[in-house]
């Protein structure tokens, strides 16, 4: 089903936003891993635990009881259909997932907030920013996000400099078309007057920019883009709400391992300090479930939205939810687990004949 939507995408959008959607950094090393790495995962069910149905909620800073999938944050949702980013959130919503909207969208968030909350008075939208090293710029932001009604912010740490998408280079891939705007971005301080402030990326960010952003705001702040156990130390020694998993969807450094291989050694440092969350490859509800027993407390994705999205708006969307949920639920149901939770990283074994060999 996913992969129908998937087809129905690439037919329906131009090329070159197609290749901006789905490519990788480089040479697309880290983007394929992250699929191949829950190939090579098998699970190991428990049996007559007397589980009944799982309950599938689960409980986050800025979620209180949200589902196991979560909507990455991704840029230019109106490059994939007319209605954008309100038709995301909208599918968002009525899934009981939690929508993390980009800095980089093409709604403002106080339209994708307002867009989730006419489904559910109490949608959880999050907001993901590049702290921009220009001064006032990610202060106002937070206002912005503060005054939408999100609940909580998602800082995005692995990118000190743009990734180099080598499908965008080869297309000259650089700038928005006309009729598409950064919305976030207009009206900040140093933007010119009825243009979007160009998004800067910067490697001169350190722990001391978190520690400024979070004495900004009462609101959780996430980290996202740890693969190193000790960043994630850090990240919960500093105060971040929980951390987020993830290479970028293999957009940024090409040579980093496949998210759910880093999530293991995160989640062990972490000690259950905060939650951590993962995405990156998850295309399946086993994929979730398994990220699920080796630490994770829910899983993002980001192209697959993104493919509902341009497939049928809404409507697909909505499908590429239910289906990575049901399929979740139905999984959980197999593995013989209460609810999300209920789940031991000894569950997860390496596909091949090696995959048992601790019990030997
Ligand atoms: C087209 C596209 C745009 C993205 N834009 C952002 C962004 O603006 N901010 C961000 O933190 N991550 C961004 N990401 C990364 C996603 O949040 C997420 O880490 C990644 O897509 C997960 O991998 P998946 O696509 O395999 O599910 C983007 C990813 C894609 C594919
Ligand atoms: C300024 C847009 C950044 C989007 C992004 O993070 C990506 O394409 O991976």
């Amino acid at each position: 089903m996913l992969g129908e939507l998937r087809e129905k995408a690439r037919a329906r959008l131009d090329p070159v936003h197609w290749d901006y959607f789905e490519g990788g950094a480089g040479a697309e090393t880290a983007l394929a891993e992250n699929l191949r790495a829950f190939a090579r995962l098998a699970l190991l069910p428990r049996v007559l635990r007397g589980a009944g149905p799982p309950d599938l909620a689960v409980r986050l800073p800025g979620a209180p009881a949200a589902g196991p999938v979560f909507v990455a944050p991704t840029a230019f949702h109106t490059l994939a259909h007319p209605e954008g980013e309100r038709a995301t959130a909208r599918a968002a919503a009525a899934a009981d997932a939690v929508m993390v909207t980009s800095m980089a969208a093409t709604t403002a968030v106080a339209d994708v907030a307002a867009a989730a909350r006419e489904v559910r008075a109490d949608a959880a939208v999050w907001f993901q920013m590049y702290l921009q090293p220009r001064a006032g710029v990610t202060e106002a932001l937070v206002r912005r996000a503060e005054q939408a009604g999100c609940t909580a912010l998602v800082v995005t740490a692995d990118s000190p400099v743009f990734g180099r998408h080598s499908r965008d280079d080869r297309n000259d891939f650089h700038r928005l078309p006309p009729g598409h705007v950064t919305q976030n971005m207009l009206g900040l301080p140093g933007a010119p007057p009825g243009r979007p402030l160009d998004i800067a990326m910067s490697p001169e960010l350190s722990w001391a920019d978190l520690r400024r952003l979070r004495a900004a705001t009462g609101l959780p702040v996430w980290v996202k883009g740890v693969l190193h156990p000790a960043d994630a130390r850090l990240a919960a020694d500093e105060g971040a709400a929980g951390v987020i998993v993830s290479n970028h969807g293999g957009r940024q450094l090409d040579a980093v391992p496949a998210a759910v291989e880093a999530l293991p050694a995160v989640a062990e440092a972490v000690g259950g300090r905060i939650p951590v969350l993962l995405d990156g490859g998850v295309r399946s509800g086993a994929d979730v479930v398994a990220a699920l027993a080796l630490g994770a407390a829910a899983v993002g994705v980001g192209r697959p939205v993104l493919w509902g999205l341009a497939a049928s708006g809404e409507a697909g969307v909505a499908q590429v939810l239910a289906e990575l949920t049901g399929q979740a639920r139905h999984v959980l149901t197999l593995c013989g687990a209460r609810d999300c939770r209920d789940l031991t990283p000894d569950q997860v074994v390496p596909r091949g004949p090696e995959g048992m060999r601790r019990w030997r």
